[in-house]
C-alpha cells in the first residue's frame, strides 16, 4: 500500500498524541508560552525569542498531569509508568551501507549538492568540517554532565513552569504520551545565566554559562551556515528570501538549547529516551556523547535507523519550518532516543528558527503553475503553538490542498 509522506509519519507514530481521540479534561499547560522577560542584568541575551501573542497559546489542548521527576538511580526495573508497549513495532537497525544516514564534510566543493540531497531524502545528516573545536564540545559535554548530576531537589529549583519555554523537567512532549520517558531535560531560551543560576552553585554557574554563550554563538554560525548551503541546494540565494538577508552572517537566526539527559536503564527494551517527533524548527544542530540512542526513522519497510556518534561530529535535522519553506524538497526527519543499560547518555540540540515575527512559507521561486504552495505561511511562535496542539499532525494541519492553492492565486 501506497502511503502519502503525512500517512507515512502518522502510522509511524506508535502512541498518538492523546489530544487525538479524548476530549480534553484537564487543566492546560502550554508547550510554548511566553519566553520570560530577560532581565536587564543577564549577561548576554544570546537566545531571543520574542513572547507569543495571546491568540496563540494553545489553551485547549489535552494534557496528561506526569510527576515533575523520578529517581533513575535507584530503580532496579521498569516500573509500568515508564514502560512503552509499542516499541518494537518497527526493527532497530545499525547502520550499515546505504542504510546510513549522510555524512558531509561542509569544506568538500560538493556541500552543497550533498547537503541538498540529504535533506531531501533523509532529512538528517551527519557534518564534519563545521568549525566547531572538538575542545568546546568536550567542555559543553562536561557542562551538562555535571548539571544533571545534581541532586534532584536542586534541579527542581529551576523546573519548567507551566507555559514557559525554559527550565528543567521532562521534554514539552511528555504531557501527550500516557507513559513516561527515560529521561530529563533542561531548555535554555534567552539568557543560559536566568535558568542556570537557579539550581547551579555559584562556582559552578559562571563556567556553565560561558560555555553555553561560546557553544551558543558558533552553533549560530553554523546554523547560518547550513541554511545558506540548503536554500543554495534548492537554487536560491538569500535575497530570493526577504527575511534570509542576515542568514548568510546568521545574526537574525533565533534558537533554543535542549539539553538532554538519558541515564542508564536496567531494561533498555522497555523504555524510550525521548518519544518520535519531528522537531519544530528551520534546522537543529544535534550534539550526542559517546553513546549511541538517536534513531531515524526509513520507509519501505519502516525501521529505525541508528545514528551512531562519531567523535566530532554532529547531526543536523531538518526541521518542519524547512519542509514548509522548500514546499516538501526537504523532508522534515521523524526520530527518537532509545536507552542504554550500562552508559548514561547526553545530547545537546541547537534548535533553530527565524525571527519570532517572520512568516514562514513555500519560497515563491519553487513554484509554478502546476504546483502551488503546499502549506500555509506560519510564524515560528505559531507553529510551536499548533504543535503544542495537534503534535505530529501540525504539519498536515496548515497543508494546502490544490483547490485551496488554486483559489488564492486567483
Ligand atoms: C522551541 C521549542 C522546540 C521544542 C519545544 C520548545 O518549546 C522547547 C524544547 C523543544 C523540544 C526539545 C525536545 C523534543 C521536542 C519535540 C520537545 O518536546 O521539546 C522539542 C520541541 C520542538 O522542536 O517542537
Ligand atoms: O538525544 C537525542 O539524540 C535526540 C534529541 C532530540 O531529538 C531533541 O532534543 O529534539
Ligand atoms: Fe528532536
Amino acid at each position: 500500500m501506497e502511503l502519502t509522506l503525512d500517512q507515512f509519519r502518522c502510522k509511524a507514530m506508535k502512541h498518538p498524541p492523546a489530544s487525538f481521540n479524548t476530549k480534553p479534561t484537564l487543566p492546560t499547560s502550554s508547550y510554548l508560552c511566553e519566553t520570560p522577560a530577560l532581565p536587564s542584568s543577564s549577561p548576554s541575551p544570546l537566545i531571543t525569542m520574542p513572547p507569543l501573542s495571546d491568540e496563540s497559546h494553545p489553551h485547549h489542548t489535552l494534557r496528561l498531569h506526569h510527576p515533575r521527576h523520578f529517581d533513575f538511580e535507584s530503580i532496579r526495573e521498569v516500573p509500568d509508568s515508564h514502560a512503552w508497549p509499542d516499541l518494537h513495532d518497527h526493527p532497530s537497525v545499525e547502520p550499515s551501507g546505504p542504510d546510513s544516514v549522510p555524512v558531509v564534510d561542509l569544506d568538500s566543493p560538493d556541500a552543497v549538492l550533498l547537503v541538498g540531497r540529504a535533506c531531501q531524502e533523509w532529512g538528517v545528516f551527519q557534518v564534519t568540517g563545521h568549525g566547531i573545536p572538538t575542545d568546546l564540545l568536550d567542555r559543553l559535554e562536561s557542562q551538562i554532565r555535571r548539571l544533571f548530576s545534581l541532586p534532584t531537589h536542586q534541579k527542581l529549583k529551576a523546573a519548567r513552569s507551566p507555559g514557559d519555554i525554559a527550565g528543567y523537567g521532562l521534554a514539552p512532549i511528555s504531557s501527550f504520551f500516557p507513559k513516561l520517558m527515560w529521561s530529563e531535560g533542561f531548555t535554555i531560551a534567552g539568557s543560559p545565566f536566568e535558568h542556570a543560576r537557579k539550581l547551579l552553585p555559584k562556582e559552578y554557574c559562571a563556567e556553565f554559562c560561558n560555555v553555553i554563550e561560546e557553544y551558543n554563538k558558533v552553533a549560530k554560525e553554523l546554523a547560518g551556515r547550513l541554511m545558506h548551503l540548503m536554500l543554495l541546494s534548492l537554487g536560491l540565494t538569500e535575497e530570493d528570501i526577504s527575511w534570509a538577508g542576515p542568514i548568510r552572517d546568521s545574526g537574525d537566526l533565533s534558537a533554543v538549547i535542549q539539553l538532554n539527559s538519558y541515564p542508564a536503564c536496567p531494561e533498555p527494551d522497555r523504555a524510550l529516551g525521548l518519544a518520535a517527533h519531528t522537531d519544530s524548527s528551520l534546522l537543529t544542530v544535534l550534539y550526542q556523547s559517546g553513546t549511541s540512542g538517536l534513531q531515524v526513522l526509513r520507509p519501505d519497510p519502516a525501521r529505525w535507523v541508528t545514528v551512531p556518534p562519531l567523535p566530532g561530529v554532529l547531526i543536523v535535522h531538518v526541521g518542519d519550518l524547512s519542509h514548509i519553506l522548500s514546499n516538501g524538497h526537504f523532508r522534515s526527519v521523524l526520530h527518537r532516543a532509545i536507552v542504554n543499560r550500562r552508559h548514561h547518555r547526553l545530547s545537546a540540540a541547537y534548535i533553530c528558527g527565524p525571527p519570532a515575527h517572520v512568516k514562514v512559507s513555500p519560497i515563491d521561486m519553487l513554484l509554478g503553475p502546476s504546483q502551488g504552495p503546499a502549506y500555509r505561511a506560519v510564524t515560528w511562535p505559531e507553529y510551536l503553538a499548533l504543535k503544542g496542539k495537534l503534535f505530529n499532525k501540525a504539519l498536515a494541519s496548515i497543508k494546502l490542498s490544490r483547490e485551496q492553492w488554486e483559489d488564492r492565486s486567483n
